[in-house]
């Protein structure tokens, strides 16, 4: 049995856009992403807070799609640890000498992982100015960091599985009455998520979630799309989860990829943190005032590409949420009692 690697955070994404510039109106004019690194055909970019090369690539391309998803690890040899590990599971493996993949990133492994996703394992990555305290060039939403990644599956068990052998802990789950898996967040730094699962067809990126310091730079990014009529890029909240507790805004940016400005999660670093698990029937773990998810953000992801830039096809899910019906809109249903409080 191979050891794997030992992964320290959810890193980097690199997304394919098809119009670079629009791109970059969106995640760094209106989000304020910090440009690290631009040519004529990609950006690289970071929040105030990160000190590495980027958290997030924009690469043009024909195809909107997620170019791969990129974890860093502990130490160069980890990196080794990954290319043995996803052989010995007979997937696709291929390495990336420094210099040949994304810019800034160093020696790295990518991977077609179980689920079907482009995965990358790095550990060397150029370090960045500190711009921590530089208020002066903070602007629009102010994002921070990267938080996490959100991936559509259709086995959400398989996928559990699969992270839990990479040794990431569970931090939430979404259960059927008979403890059926809907949906899980799962973490390697001691955070509420790295990763989490969303129940559909797959692979396919359901959501980058970057992170903000406070709650009213969530308010102030819904107030910028207002303001210069691009509201229609919003997609849900803002609003509080059940799930996490953080205070949420979902937004598509103009290929349709899913980005979630988040803050106010919590610490899940101590060695007997356990799993906190929500019924699917209740309507407020999804959204904690009971506000109704929209269909689209159930249904609606991002194909990903191989490691040939080819399009991966999609399984479809086992099991739906939305299809559960506790309610009209999809939600609870609180029963007459349950009412009176
Ligand atoms: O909608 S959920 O409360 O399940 C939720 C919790 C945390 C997230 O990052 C998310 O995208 C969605
Ligand atoms: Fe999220």
């Amino acid at each position: 049995m191979t050891t794997p690697p030992d992964v320290v955070r959810s890193a980097y994404a690199q997304l394919v856009v098809t119009d670079l510039a629009k791109a970059r109106w969106f995640w760094a004019d209106m989000l304020g992403f910090h440009i690290q690194y631009e040519d004529e055909s990609r950006l690289c970019l970071r929040g105030t807070d990160e000190l590495t090369h980027h958290s997030l690539v924009l690469r043009k391309g024909e195809i909107a799609a997620l170019d791969h998803l990129a974890y860093r690890v502990r130490t160069s040899e980890d990196v080794d640890r990954a290319e043995h590990y996803f052989t010995a599971l007979g997937r696709p493996v291929r390495r990336v000498p420094a210099g040949a993949g994304t810019p800034g990133v160093g020696d790295a492994v990518r991977v077609i992982d179980p689920l079907g996703f482009p995965v990358e394992f790095f550990h060397d990555i150029e370090r960045a100015e500190r711009l921590i305290q530089r208020y002066d060039l903070r602007r629009g939403a102010e994002i921070a960091r990267l938080d996490h990644f959100n991936i559509c599956t259709p086995d959400i068990p398989a996928a559990y599985a699969h992270y839990e052998a990479l040794g990431f802990g569970c931090s939430e789950t979404i259960e059927g009455d008979e403890h059926e898996l809907y949906a899980a967040w799962m973490y390697r730094k001691q955070t509420v998520h790295d990763v989490a699962f969303t129940g559909g067809a797959g692979p396919r990126l359901h959501h980058v979630g970057v992170a903000t310091h406070e709650s009213h730079q969530v308010l102030r990014t819904a107030d910028l799309f207002g303001s210069v009529r691009k509201e229609h890029h919003i997609e849900r909240g803002p609003g509080r989860h059940g799930v996490s507790n953080a205070f949420y805004l979902y937004l598509r940016d103009p290929d349709g990829h899913r980005v979630e400005i988040y803050t106010s999660d919590y610490y899940t670093g101590d060695p007997d943190h356990e799993p906190y698990r929500w019924n699917v029937h209740d309507d407020r773990r999804r959204d904690f005032w009971g506000n109704a998810v929209i269909e689209s953000w159930y249904k609606e992801a991002s194909p990903v590409l191989d490691l040939d830039g080819r399009p991966v096809p999609v399984a479809e899910a086992v099991l739906d949420e939305s299809a559960v019906q506790v309610g009209a809109d999809g939600l609870g249903i609180v029963e007459p009692n349950k009412q009176d409080g």
